[in-house]
């Protein structure tokens, strides 16, 4: 199937409407620049509830994208110009070329080269990108119908980049050229900003300046030969090596022991602060989404509960996690701002921050920004997952930047540590796809897929046996869970939203027939078909949802997974854990969510399964990429079916996201 098939109809962001100057005409330079923001600050992608957690925006930007209809809403009819030629090609969307359009009004800069480049500058930012490299960005589309591309006219570069440095836009602050990189202006303070907190806190590490944290050597030796058995001498370097520090980047795949070295350094710190300030240190522990930190919690509880030492076991025990957001303080009135910022810091002495490969360039400059001196920050991610939704790519550029550095604050674990290989389970096998995976093995990968382990499997979905199998297992998950729900009693609760983590259908796209739309309406018939229940009603008993939008008052975060229930009355309620208990909402009071018999694999960041389903698209898709196909695995605890052919799993192998970002290069 053509991937241009794949592409959902996009629909007009509301974001990128055009704002009018409320204060006097173009011709005031203060008021246009404010204007001017207001378009920019619209065009950036601010979180909005139809654009968080929306991968649409990464299929626009790289899908095959043939000609637009003359009807369609990506048509933006009043376009001329350059602008309306790589609108019509499929280049730009209507949203950019709005933005650019507009903007060129208010700076009344008229020159279309220069528009162009706002226009694509707004497609990056939208795709993910911090900038966009005015040299190579035809590069980003050559894929896309090569005859219509051929007929598009690119400025000569060298001009159009002293076009857009004299532009009045630049000149007004609106554009920032940075090196060989354009930014929108937002982007840029938050890159510089992100940039310049992290060395001025790398700068107060140095031993020299005395300005690192204080520590007694003897009682940390003490504590790591405590905490640290003596095998386990990488954990214990990096323990080591976080401890004398302000700021530690751990870096690691899944069950290479982030966790347990978290716990146990915060163990060590602990121990460290009460020797120095005679009282423990205020701990924050928090991840992006409200199931991963969900998941942190549990996980640090486990690893407290482990320590051998009684002193060491209450240094940890007891310790909540929160989302990045509550933690930053939530503001009705804005969505990128918070109460905790440079002015009101975070009230902390170590600041824990979980999954931050999901963490986006807005999200890390606000966490940095809202960090004292003397916080410790201990920033844990694995760099080989998909990128935040949001523009930015921080911890993959945090660990370029710093690679073979000797101030790099990245400490990275490499060995697998689950004991599955001494119970016998086959899930031992998952460990080392994900070991193949990172380390870009194709071979490796197809070979353990296919070599019969009933943890991990290739199922084609040309093979009728083995997808009805697929088709079975998604099916028995989605009814066990909807019987429970039906006959739900109070005392199931926990159980049951346990339930909803046994088996995970995940998809690449949102829409069409490899997508979660298609599956979900498929899923749902399968049950219907199986409990003799039709559903004509938005809400049934056993309609799984996702919460899509943070909705501070009701306590609910993006990423929460509920499911709908019938009370012994015959209401219906939809039960969600939050935290480390379970609650229950009238279906009419949550906005924000969608069914969830299968997810994307971006939403799924964060939370895990027993089992997962993976459903690879098609090996056009630019979505399949090895990072989205390392995430979707390695939700999985016991079991993965990837659902595709070989030829796809060899397509996700070989292609990397790209994200345009100036970060690392600012880094070295
Ligand atoms: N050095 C070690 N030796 C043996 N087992 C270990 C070691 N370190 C951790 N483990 C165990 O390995 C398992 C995985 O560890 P942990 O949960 O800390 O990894 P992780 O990197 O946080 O995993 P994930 O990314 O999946 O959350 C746990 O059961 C833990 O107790």
């Amino acid at each position: 199937m053509a991937a241009a098939g794949l592409r959902p109809a996009a629909p007009p962001r509301r974001g990128a409407v055009p704002l009018r100057p409320r204060h006097g005409g173009p011709g005031d330079p203060g008021r246009r620049r404010g204007a001017l923001r207001g378009v920019l600050l619209a065009a950036a992608g601010r979180p909005g509830r139809g654009a968080v957690g929306d991968p649409r925006r990464e299929v626009r930007l790289v899908t095959t994208v043939p000609e637009i209809e003359p009807t369609s809403r990506r048509l933006a009819l009043r376009a001329t110009g350059l602008l309306a030629a790589f609108n019509r090609a499929g280049v730009l969307e209507a949203a950019d070329v709005h933005v650019a359009t507009r903007l060129g009004e208010l700076a009344q800069e008229h020159d279309e080269a220069v528009l162009l480049a706002v226009a694509l500058a707004v497609r990056a930012a939208r795709a993910g990108a911090v900038c966009v490299d005015l040299d190579t960005v035809d590069a980003t589309v050559t894929e896309a119908e090569p005859d219509l591309l051929a007929t598009l006219a690119w400025p000569e570069r060298a001009t159009w980049r002293a076009g857009v440095e004299a532009s009045a836009l630049t000149r007004l602050g609106v554009l920032r050229i940075d090196g060989r990189w354009l930014y929108l202006d937002r982007h840029w303070r938050e890159e510089k900003q992100v940039c310049d907190d992290l060395l001025r806190r790398l700068g107060l590490d140095r031993t020299d300046l005395e300005r690192g944290p204080a520590i007694d050597d003897d009682l940390l030796d003490a504590g790591a030969d405590r905490l640290f058995p003596p095998t386990w001498d990488e954990q214990r370097a990096a323990a080591l090596a976080a401890a004398r520090r302000w700021t530690t980047v751990l870096t690691g795949g899944p069950g290479t022991g982030k966790t347990t070295t978290v716990a146990r350094l915060l163990a060590l710190v602990a121990e460290q602060h009460e020797a120095h300030h005679g009282q423990p240190p205020r701990i924050a522990l928090a991840a992006p989404t409200g199931k991963a930190a969900t998941r942190l919690q549990e996980s640090v509880a486990r690893e407290a509960a482990q320590l051998p030492d009684p002193g060491d076991r209450a240094r940890v025990t007891g310790l909540t996690a929160t989302t990045v957001h509550r933690l930053l303080g939530w503001r009705p009135d804005s969505s990128t701002r918070f109460r905790h910022r440079r002015d009101n810091p975070l009230p902390y002495d170590v600041v824990v921050v979980d999954e931050v490969s999901m963490v986006s360039l807005v999200q890390m400059a606000r966490v940095l920004e809202a960090l004292r001196d003397t916080t410790r920050l201990v920033l844990v991610g694995d760099p080989g997952q998909l990128a935040s939704v949001e523009a930015g790519a921080v911890l993959a550029d945090v660990v370029a930047g710093f690679e073979g550095s000797p101030r790099s604050p990245v400490v990275s674990l490499t060995t697998t540590h689950r004991t599955r290989a001494a119970d016998g389970s086959a899930a031992v096998d998952l460990d080392r796809l994900a070991v193949d995976l990172r380390a870009g093995d194709d071979d490796a990968v197809v070979a353990r897929l296919t070599s019969g382990s009933s943890a991990v499997r290739l199922v084609d979905p040309a093979d009728e046996p083995a997808f009805g199998g697929v088709l079975a297992q998604v099916t028995d998950a989605a009814y066990a869970v909807t019987m429970r729900a039906e006959q739900f009693d109070e005392s199931d609760s926990a159980a049951l939203v346990d339930l909803l983590d046994d088996h995970r259908l995940l998809c690449a796209h949102r829409e069409g027939p490899y997508g979660v739309g298609g599956w979900n309406r498929q899923v749902q018939r399968l049950v219907e078909q199986r409990t003799g229940l039709q559903h004509f009603d938005e809400w049934y008993a056993g309609r799984p949802v996702l919460v899509t939008a943070n909705d501070p008052g009701l306590g609910l975060s993006n990423g929460d997974l509920g499911i709908t229930v019938r009370l012994p009355d015959g209401r219906l309620r939809v039960l969600v854990r939050i935290g480390g208990t379970t609650r229950l909402f009238a279906p009419t009071r949550l906005s924000g969510v969608e069914t969830v018999y299968a997810m994307t694999v971006h939403k799924s960041q964060g939370s895990e399964a027993r089992a997962v389903t993976v459903v690879l698209p098609p090996e056009d898709s630019r979505l399949l990429t090895r990072e989205l196909f390392y995430t979707a695995v390695t939700r999985a605890r016991e079991q993965v079916t990837v659902v595709g052919t070989e030829a796809e799993l060899r397509a996700a192998m070989g292609r990397r996201v790209q994200r345009a970002s100036g970060l690392a290069d600012r880094l070295r």
